[in-house]
């Protein structure tokens, strides 16, 4: 079953500013499904059209068979949302942020009490439990937010950009609890990034999306593998290249796996290859036996960073990462003050 059906979604604000431009896809129930992009791309517009916060300009969306539009009640009684921004109060202790999450929900105290315990467990967050939120740690709040997001046990948990600001250790434990509610909970999770290791670690499929459009969809290894394999470079010291040699020797080998080969004017080989580990002690052996000397040897995985260069011809830069990491750091200033 569908548990999230996009058809020509349009998402055109004041300004005629086309943020989404009729996209389309499909998400299963038990998928980890992630929306990968840059700065402006159009994910928080999509995640916040799912989620009922706002409306789409033309188009379809469902969510747990109910449409976002005439039937957002259901929809926002199935779903959990992590928004981008820190919504935690930080005046109030953990505990009691979770307990104004759960009477926005309406749940029975009784019931409340039990889930928020159960959730704290489970986030690592008991002993903070009556520490107030400005005490916590980004990680810790992050988790604390995830727990305010499940207490009503949603069907499907909507993550916006889930480890935004947050630094590489502390990434990677967001990503293992993220790992064991898909494996513990009968969950759907769709969430946005613009980390391509954290599409790749978590998804079940990822679609790329820049400028408001979706350039591929696919599982992280369908997607890498669409690149053709891997790629071997190697720099070679001697300015004497006998160029048809080399060619022979770099096309030579693999037992045909060798697709594509360059021989730069540098010295620069470049060799795609479905398996770079075979190919790559082969070739070096017999540029040894031709007397050529190697600087330096490079064998890159394919990565979906390289997929999302392919198919939008640009990188998501460190700048846009940053200035994000700073929009949310701000953010965080803000409750504070
Ligand atoms: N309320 C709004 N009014 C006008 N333009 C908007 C509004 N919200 C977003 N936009 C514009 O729509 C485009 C898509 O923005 P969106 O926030 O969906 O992208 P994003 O991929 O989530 O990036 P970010 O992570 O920076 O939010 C951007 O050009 C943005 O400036």
């Amino acid at each position: 079953m569908d548990d999230i059906v996009v058809e020509n979604l349009w998402k055109i604000y004041p300004g005629n500013i086309a943020a989404v431009k009729g996209i389309s896809f499909k998400v299963e129930h038990g998928e980890v499904f992630s929306l990968l992009g840059p700065n402006g791309a159009g994910k928080t517009t999509t995640i916040s059209i799912l989620t009922t916060l706002i409306n789409p300009t033309k188009g379809v969306a469902k969510v747990g068979g109910y449409d976002v539009v005439t039937q957002a009640n259901k929809v926002r009684s199935i779903i959990g949302l992590v928004p981008q921004d820190v919504v935690t109060d930080d005046d109030l202790s953990g505990w009691d942020n979770l307990m104004i999450q759960a009477s926005l929900y309406h749940l029975p105290r009784s019931v409340a009490v039990k889930r928020a315990e159960e959730l704290l467990e489970f986030m690592e967050l008991k002993e903070f439990a009556n520490k107030k939120t400005e005490t916590y740690s980004g990680g810790m709040r992050r988790r604390l937010e995830l727990a305010a997001a499940l207490l009503h046990r949603p069907k499907i948990l909507f993550l916006d950009e889930p480890t935004l600001g947050l630094d590489v250790q502390v990434r990677t434990a967001v990503w293992n609890y993220i790992n064991r509610l898909r494996k513990e909970e009968d969950m759907t999770i769709f969430l946005t990034t613009h980390y391509m290791d954290e599409a790749d670690k978590l998804s079940d499929r990822v679609a790329i999306i820049d400028y408001g459009e979706i350039k591929i969809i696919g599982t992280p290894k369908e997607l890498k593998d669409s690149l053709g394999g891997d790629i071997i470079e190697i720099q070679l010291i001697s300015d004497q290249i006998k160029r048809e040699e080399v060619q022979k020797i770099l096309s030579s080998n693999g037992n045909g796996s060798v697709k594509e080969v360059s021989i730069g004017d540098s010295g620069l080989l470049r060799i795609k290859t479905a398996n770079g580990e075979e190919v790559l002690p082969e070739i070096i052996t017999k540029l040894y036996e031709k007397g050529y000397k190697i600087k330096s040897v490079d064998l890159k995985k394919p990565s979906l960073d390289e997929v999302f260069l392919q198919y939008t011809g640009k990188r998501i830069r460190d700048s846009e990462v940053s200035s994000e990491e700073t929009r949310r750091e701000r953010a965080i200033m803000r409750r504070r003050r």
